[in-house]
C-alpha cells in the first residue's frame, strides 16, 4: 500500500536524525519539505521567529493547536525551561500518530501533551483535564478560519491572562483574515506582524505575534 506524506516525513526524520537531538530532528524535516516534498510546517525560516519569541516569553504553559507532524512542537518544547508543559491539539488521528513519533524521537515526549480532538470539544475541557489555569503562550497553526472563533472561545473559558501571546502563523498566506482583522482592532489586544515567507517558498507570509491585555 502507498505511504502518505506524512508517513515518509518520519521516515526521513528516523534515517537522519539522531535520537534525543530536537535540532537533528527540526533540520531533518526541514531538509526532506525543501528538497523532496513540500509539507506544511511552519519551517525554517518562520520558525526562526518563532524561536526568538518562545526564548522572550520563555513559557511554562504552552497550547499548540495544530500538531500536523510535529515540527512546530518539536521546535517549541525544545525552547522550554524543565517544568514547563507544552499541550497540542491535532484533529487528524493519522497526522497525530505520526506526530507522537516525531516528538518521541526528538526527546521530548516528557514535554508535551498531544490531544486527540476538536479545539471546540477540548478548549473548554483543558483546565479540569490538564490542571492548567492559563496559557502563557498560544501558536495557532491549524485550520485558518477557527482561529477567530477559538481565539474568542480562549478568551470565554479564561484561558488567557493579562500577557499571554499569541502567535498565528499563515496570516498572509493562506491568510487568515478575519483574525488578523480582531487582534489588530480589538483594544484587548496589542499586535505586532512579523514579515517572512511561506515555508521552503518565496511567497510572502507572517506570524501575527498578538499580547492578550486582559
Ligand atoms: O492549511 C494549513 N494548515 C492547516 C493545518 C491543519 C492541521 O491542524 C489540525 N487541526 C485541526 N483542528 C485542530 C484543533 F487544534 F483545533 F484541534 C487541529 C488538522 O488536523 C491539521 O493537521 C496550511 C496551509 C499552508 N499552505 O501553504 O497551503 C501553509 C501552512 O503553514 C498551513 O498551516
Ligand atoms: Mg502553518
Amino acid at each position: 500500500t502507498q505511504s502518505t506524506r506524512p508517513q515518509r516525513l518520519l521516515s526521513a526524520v528516523q534515517k537522519n536524525a539522531t535520537r534525543g537531538n530536537p535540532r537533528s530532528v527540526v533540520r531533518a524535516i526541514d531538509e526532506f519539505c525543501r528538497h523532496k516534498e513540500w509539507a506544511m510546517n511552519v519551517g525554517d525560516e518562520k520558525g526562526c521567529i518563532l524561536d526568538s519569541i518562545v526564548s522572550e516569553v520563555n513559557p511554562v504553559t504552552v497550547l499548540e493547536l495544530g500538531t500536523y507532524c510535529g515540527y512546530s512542537t518539536v521546535r517549541i518544547a525544545s525552547l522550554l525551561p524543565p517544568n514547563a508543559k507544552l499541550i497540542t491539539l491535532e484533529f487528524n488521528p493519522d497526522f497525530a500518530a505520526i506526530a507522537r513519533q516525531v516528538i518521541a524521537w526528538a526527546g521530548l515526549q516528557d514535554k508535551v501533551q498531544l490531544v486527540e480532538g476538536s479545539s471546540g470539544d477540548w478548549i473548554p475541557k483543558i483546565q479540569e483535564q490538564f490542571g492548567i489555569n492559563t496559557f502563557d503562550l498560544v501558536f495557532l497553526d491549524h485550520w485558518k478560519d477557527r482561529y477567530l472563533p477559538d481565539t474568542k472561545l480562549m478568551e470565554k473559558c479564561g484561558l488567557l491572562r493579562k500577557g499571554s501571546v499569541l502567535v498565528a502563523d499563515n496570516v498572509i498566506c493562506p491568510g487568515t483574515p478575519d483574525y488578523l482583522e480582531y487582534v489588530r482592532s480589538s483594544p484587548c489586544y496589542k499586535s505586532q506582524y512579523f514579515i517572512s515567507h511561506l515555508e521552503y517558498t518565496k511567497a510572502e507570509d507572517g506570524l501575527e505575534k498578538s499580547v492578550f491585555l486582559g
